[in-house]
């Protein structure tokens, strides 16, 4: 796996699938690593080149001290789209990967192809939930609030039904370095991404999660309708919906993104 320089942070990025086919980027959700699209890849690298990586923040990559910001999560896709010699991809963002993929379709148009952003959220009218969420983390680090978060994560019949992935999950989330998950709680305190939203004219997919309580079926719903063009659809899980759904996941991406 390449460690691309991205202004001076290193990158862990993964690059697999079919040679010559449309490449497809995958950006991850908070607290989750490239790890998180696992259940994805058998069936994506078979159509596509994939690329994944992990947030600055997040994984094998470099922990710069805060602030981070959505552009600068953005410019980091830009620089490994630049050192891999890639001029455009198809997009699919999870949560925080979602609103990357915002800033990315408004503000580098002639790199992205078609974009998916799902279980995420433009703006958030109250910051009170990540400032407390901070506060827990500095004084209790991620454990603190990782039972929370699993919560939120996957519904409660699956964490039941399926209690290894859910570790696994929750073993990640834990792994998360204290100072990247803080810079990224911080970034998510101040988001606000409504007036790039009508700038993106990329076809996009929204996909939304009809159990997901952090970023509702609402906040897909004003996503979609600022996007000129854009469609939703709903799949039947909490927040991440391609571990808790993964082929009505993967279905919902292949479909789009092969779809003339
Ligand atoms: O971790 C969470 O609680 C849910 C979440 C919101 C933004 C994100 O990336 O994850």
């Amino acid at each position: 796996m390449p460690m691309i320089d991205a202004d001076g942070c290193l990158i862990n990025v993964s690059v697999e699938g079919r040679d010559g086919g449309p490449t497809l980027m995958l950006s991850n959700s908070l607290g989750c690593t490239l790890q998180m699209w696992e259940p994805q890849m058998k069936a994506l690298t078979q159509v596509f080149r994939v690329i994944r990586y992990d947030r600055r923040g997040h994984g094998k990559s470099n922990v710069p001290p805060a602030p981070y910001t959505m552009e600068r999560f953005g410019r980091d896709v830009l620089a490994i789209l630049d050192d891999l010699n890639i001029e455009k991809v198809h997009w699919c963002g999870l949560s925080m990967g979602g609103m990357v993929g915002q800033w990315l379709g408004a503000n580098a148009p002639e790199r992205f192809g078609k974009i998916i952003l799902a279980n995420t959220s433009c703006y958030y009218a109250e910051p009170t939930r990540w400032l407390e969420r901070i506060d827990a983390v500095k004084k209790g680090g991620i454990a603190a609030v990782a039972d929370g978060v699993i919560a939120g994560w996957l519904t409660q019949d699956f964490r039941e039904r399926e209690p290894e992935i859910t570790a696994r999950m929750k073993a990640m989330l834990l792994a998360t370095p204290v100072e990247g998950y803080l810079a990224c709680c911080e970034a998510l305190s101040t988001l606000d991404q409504r007036a790039l939203l009508p700038k993106i004219k990329s076809p996009t997919l929204v996909i939304a999660g009809r159990h997901d309580q952090a970023t509702p079926i609402s906040a897909g719903e004003l996503i979609r309708s600022s996007i000129p063009g854009a469609s939703m659809t709903i799949i039947d899980a909490a927040h991440i919906s391609n571990v808790e759904q993964p082929h009505a996941f993967t279905d919902a991406v292949v479909g789009f993104l092969t779809q003339r």
